[in-house]
């Protein structure tokens, strides 16, 4: 992957009526990625974008988008960038050929939509009214509009929501083919399987701050527990002694099932208090947590604002 930076935010602020819903966001997105924004409702990963799109006036810090300031270079900019908004509509009665043809005339230097209607599945389509197209069709013509102007950067704001598990999962493996063509792509999600799945890097937004930036792995692992235990002890343990296993962040027990919640240390360490006292282990399991477990361990009140680990150019 080229390291190229495509989109560039630094200290990024917005307030809506003096409340800052964006506050300091600095990222750096790398031409070919596919670079997630996640968060919790009202973190602002959607004020983000429209920032990013230049349908938003920031009130201070700077964007770029292969250099140019999506507010000032509108020109640039819609030819740079295809959007998917949350929440699109098109007329009711719009046939998938005239919405792409209808778009495909606002670019200069369009791609060929037959081709494009081809490459997402809608060609079966093309004489299919808007109001008539199931969800997973509506967002594939979405994802069609946004690449009809043959963009270098795509950007796609909670794409899946509402989509039945194969409709996702279609969707995901063509966003990996946009990818794959050379498109950089910035997904705004709130689901932790598609940042997962698709993202190169990750952004977790909380209160307009970045709470951490990070490989999706990456962010796994400086969640403070990133191990799940679980066993049934063949006699219980004293709960003080497993409250105090290093790097511990949880211990539940129920109906003889004992589940702690750590890190590789406390598993070693539980190994050596099941020896010391003599207990053995029934249905041992040692799991890694995923993605949704680090992303409520960074998005916690507790959560310490973390910098980002993947580049050592961003703020
Ligand atoms: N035009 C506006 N006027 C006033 N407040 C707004 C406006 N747009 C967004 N907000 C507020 O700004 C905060 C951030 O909103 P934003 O849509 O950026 O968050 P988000 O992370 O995308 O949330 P969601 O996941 O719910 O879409 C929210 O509290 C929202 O209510």
């Amino acid at each position: 992957m080229p390291n190229t930076a495509i989109i560039e935010v630094h200290d990024l602020r917005k307030s809506y009526r003096g409340r800052a819903v964006v506050d300091g966001v600095s990222f750096t997105v790398r031409e070919g990625e596919i670079f997630g924004l996640l968060g919790p409702n009202g973190a602002g990963k959607t004020t983000t974008v429209e920032c990013v799109e230049g349908l938003r006036r920031p009130d201070g810090g700077r964007v770029r988008v292969a250099g140019f300031d999506p507010h000032t270079d509108r020109e640039a900019i819609t030819r740079l960038l295809g959007a998917q908004l949350q929440e699109s509509e098109l007329q009711p009665k719009i046939t998938v050929r005239e919405a792409l043809e209808l778009h495909s005339l606002c670019h200069r230097r369009p791609a060929d939509w037959r081709t494009l209607a081809e490459r997402l599945g809608l060609d079966g389509h093309l004489d299919q009214r808007f109001a008539k197209l199931s969800g997973g069709q509506k967002q594939r013509l979405f994802i069609a509009l946004a690449l009809v102007g043959n963009p270098r950067v795509v950007v796609l704001d909670e794409l899946t929501t509402g989509l039945d598990p194969r409709a996702r999962q279609d969707t995901w493996r063509l966003i990996e083919d946009v990818r794959d063509s050379g498109v950089t792509v910035l997904l705004v999600t709130h689901l932790m399987a598609e940042a997962q799945r698709l993202c190169d890097r990750i952004a977790v937004l909380r209160d307009g701050r970045i709470a951490a930036l990070d490989t999706p792995s990456g962010l796994v692992a400086r969640s403070s527990a990133n191990t799940e235990i679980s066993l049934t002890p063949s006699r219980p343990l004293d709960p003080r002694e497993l409250a105090a296993l290093p790097a511990v962040a949880a211990v539940r027990q129920r109906e003889g099932r004992l589940v702690i919640n750590g890190t590789d240390e406390t598993v070693d360490a539980l190994v050596g208090l099941l020896a010391r006292n003599g207990v053995t282990a029934d249905r041992l399991r040692v799991t890694d947590v995923g993605l949704d477990d680090a992303f409520l361990d960074l998005t916690g009140d507790d959560a310490p604002a973390v910098p980002d680990r993947t580049t050592a150019t961003e703020a």
